[in-house]
């Protein structure tokens, strides 16, 4: 028989790498593909790159009693109410790819994004970066943002063993353009994109990116933690991201000792790999891993840090699977095996 699964914002870029990769999945029996936008329209119309027969539904359409697993992958802000609809309709997992269940706390969110919609939800969310926090429990997963994936997974070893003794924690980000999703933006037109690169995400002169304070809670979580800067660069490809991270602390570990941690922690995880050469974008897109690597500045006194993941994979879409599949006891590359 197999699950029951449904996508809810099926017409956008995370969606319709969703209907792929569960498209083709072994334990997914049934699934209907919902958009707003589409609803009536074959998806190989709107996406003629894919390959998945079958037709965009109205959300309405779609009986959510009958779901085993939802994934929702509509805008921040917009998830949050159709999160809690799909919970009291009984669906058994509910995978949310905006931010609303991110942040623990409903203050912090409305800061960096508006009252929460669904507030009485965020003590039950469960933040779905499984090789850090492990495999979700409960029946809510807040999927990561692809930035805070690819920050967390290169910091979290080293906040756990250097803790206070990091004094900053600077994060430059270069991402491809699929990253602002499908709707069409003046800053992300064709010609505002092409043969440039241009840093955003600084708002009054000072860095502001609502990626901050995921990135900043999450690794508090693990330790000693210091505010961290975070700016973002838009680069003229169309997806994958690349971070190098600049730590100054007390004492500066050796790169191979801190390939060591990487490979300590990561032991076991499939989709992230340690190695001594610094990660390109070509070497993690389409693909669900990210690649780490460490160097150190002896001269400066800094240690370097390097993550590449594939913001639409890694970053979302195969995060989301590899969640839905720890969540329910399978193994964490089912159905995603040819993106290790
Ligand atoms: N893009 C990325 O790299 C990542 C995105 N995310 C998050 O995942 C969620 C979905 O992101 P993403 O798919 O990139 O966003 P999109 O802008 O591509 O899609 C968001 C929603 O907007 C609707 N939509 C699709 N195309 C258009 C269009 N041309 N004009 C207007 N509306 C449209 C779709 O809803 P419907 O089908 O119902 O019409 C879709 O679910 C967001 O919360 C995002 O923050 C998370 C990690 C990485
Ligand atoms: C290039 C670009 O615009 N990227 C997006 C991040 C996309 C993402 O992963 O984040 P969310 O899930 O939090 O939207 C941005 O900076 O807002």
């Amino acid at each position: 028989m197999g699950l029951s699964v449904g996508i809810y914002g099926g017409g956008g870029y995370v969606g319709v790498e969703l209907v792929r990769l569960l498209g083709g999945h072994p334990e997914v029996g049934s699934l209907a593909v919902a958009s707003r936008g589409h609803a009536g329209r074959r998806i190989r119309e709107v996406y003629p790159q894919v390959a998945a027969g079958g037709e965009y539904l109205d959300p309405a359409e779609v009986d959510a009693s009958g779901l085993d697993v939802a994934f929702v992958a509509y805008g921040h802000g917009e998830s949050a109410e159709a999160v809690r609809g799909l919970l009291e309709a009984g669906v058994r997992l509910v995978v949310d790819l905006s931010a609303d269940f991110r942040l623990p706390d409903a203050r912090v969110y409305r800061e960096w994004y508006g009252e929460h919609p669904a507030p009485e939800l965020l003590g039950e969310a469960h933040y779905g970066l499984p090789e850090v926090f492990g495999a979700p429990g409960g029946r809510l997963v807040a999927n990561p943002g692809c930035y805070p994936t690819a920050a967390i997974l290169a910091l979290a070893p080293v906040i756990r063993r250097m803790g206070g003794g990091v004094r900053s924690v600077t994060i430059n980000a270069l991402s491809g353009v699929s990253g602002a999703g499908a709707k069409p933006s003046p800053r992300t037109h064709f010609v505002s994109v092409n043969e440039s690169v241009s840093p955003y995400g600084v708002t009054g002169g000072e860095p502001r990116h609502r990626h901050t304070p995921e990135i900043e809670i999450m690794l508090q979580r693990l330790g000693e933690a210091p505010p961290v800067t975070f700016v973002p660069h838009l680069l003229p490809i169309s997806r994958g991201e690349l971070e190098t991270i600049v730590v100054e602390a007390g004492e500066i570990p050796g790169p191979e000792e801190v390939l060591g941690w990487y490979r300590e922690d990561y032991a076991g995880w499939c989709f992230v790999e340690a190695r001594e050469e610094v990660p390109h974008i070509s070497h993690v897109a389409n693909t669900n891993r990210a690649r780490l690597s460490a160097a150190v500045d002896r001269r400066a006194g800094k240690l370097l840090l390097f993550a590449a993941v594939d913001n639409l994979l890694k970053g979302a879409a195969g995060e989301a699977v590899q969640n839905m599949n720890l969540a329910l006891g399978y193994p964490e590359d089912l159905g995603l095996e040819h993106l290790r």
